[in-house]
């Protein structure tokens, strides 16, 4: 897959772009519906003799015209390449979305990025909207087209009667719901992170954990206990992790923590690069009385989450 970054200085001179069947917009999660839009424009390039290719905004234009801190992502622009990759796209083009790019009119939008770029067929979710405060709609195409290229609107799709969205997604994952996850972004959520030092506790009460540093942008879980898995030496292996503030040892809520404590496992992980498999809540984080009691609680804990891995195992949902 060619990978260009479509800056004002270099648009011009990226004129040797194949003829193109393009998929467009934002595409946070690569959810079932974005992989739709995105399938979609692979097969329209199959039937019509042209090349695919997605494009996408970066930063996104929330974070641009509103407050860059309480965007959150599901996926950060490294990992959107990686899945848009496999799908077996051509190029992926990405516009560095700024204020004087959000002022472009619907035309000049059409004209400058869609009709110079050779985009002989575009598709996009129903809802999509470009130019200036998001004027252009997928009705007005039409017109704006002048059949210099051709179309498909992928219709809204639905899972138990809700639309499936960025949004809806990032909102499961808020309230804690990760398990329901799958149904609408097609994969369990999956974040990435390096493993860094914590307080040294863990292996003094029984169990430790891998204390794992993720980027600021990622949607995170609600505070709690999850059964998760953790890609690490090329293999997932299961685990407990607590996400929160520990509260039986600190009383004020100074920093998050993501820590995990892998079943089987012993080895050193500091500094290793790793990814978070989130497959469903246990309990609430909560503040214990003893570290005992906090111990007897992760032994549980640890049983819940043997026991979901082998419930799940048998019917393969992994
Ligand atoms: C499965 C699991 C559940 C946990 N639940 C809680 C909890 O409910 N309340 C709490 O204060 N800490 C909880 N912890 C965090 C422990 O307090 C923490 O792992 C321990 O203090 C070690 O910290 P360290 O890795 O920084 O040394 C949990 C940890 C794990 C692995
Ligand atoms: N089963 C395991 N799960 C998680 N980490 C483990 C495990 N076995 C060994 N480790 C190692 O131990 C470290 C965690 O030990 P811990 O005492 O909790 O220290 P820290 O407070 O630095 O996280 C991990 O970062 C990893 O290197």
């Amino acid at each position: 897959m060619k990978v260009i970054y479509l800056t004002e200085e270099n648009k011009n001179a990226v004129d040797e772009l194949p003829p193109l069947s393009l998929a467009i917009g934002y595409f946070d999660g690569i959810h079932i519906g974005h992989q739709k839009v995105i399938g979609t424009a692979k097969e329209e390039a199959e039937k019509r003799g042209l090349h695919s290719g997605v494009m996408t905004f970066d930063p996104s234009p929330k974070a641009v015209l509103g407050n860059p801190e309480k965007v959150k992502y599901l996926t950060l622009l490294h990992e959107k390449k990686q899945r848009i990759q496999a799908l077996g796209i051509d190029y992926f083009i990405i516009v560095p979305f700024t204020k004087e790019f959000s002022k472009l009119s619907p035309e000049q939008f059409i004209e400058q990025y869609i009709v110079q770029l050779n985009v002989k067929h575009l598709v996009a979710g129903f809802d999509y909207t470009y130019g200036r405060y998001g004027k252009g709609n997928m009705n007005t195409i039409k017109q704006l087209s002048e059949n210099r290229f051709s179309y498909t609107v992928i219709e809204k799709m639905m899972v138990q009667n809700e639309k499936i969205s960025s949004t809806s997604i990032r909102n499961l994952i808020k309230l804690g719901n990760v398990d329901q996850v799958p149904a609408m972004l097609g994969r369990h959520y999956t974040i990435s992170g390096t493993v860094v030092h914590g307080e040294k506790r863990g292996r003094t009460i029984g169990f430790p954990t891998a204390n794992i540093d993720v980027d600021h942008r990622y949607v995170l879980p609600k505070d709690g206990v999850y059964a998760v898995e953790v890609f690490v030496n090329g293999q997932w292996i299961p685990g407990v992790c607590n996400i929160g503030f520990k509260p039986t040892f600190h009383n004020e809520r100074r920093q998050r923590m993501i820590e995990v404590h892998l079943l089987n496992f012993q080895d050193d992980l500091y500094g290793e690069s790793v990814n978070i498999k989130w497959y469903k809540r246990i309990r609430e984080e909560r503040k214990f009385t003893s570290v005992d009691e906090l111990s007897k609680q992760i032994t549980r804990d640890k049983k819940q989450a043997m026991d979901f891995f082998n419930s799940i195992s048998s019917i393969d949902h992994r």
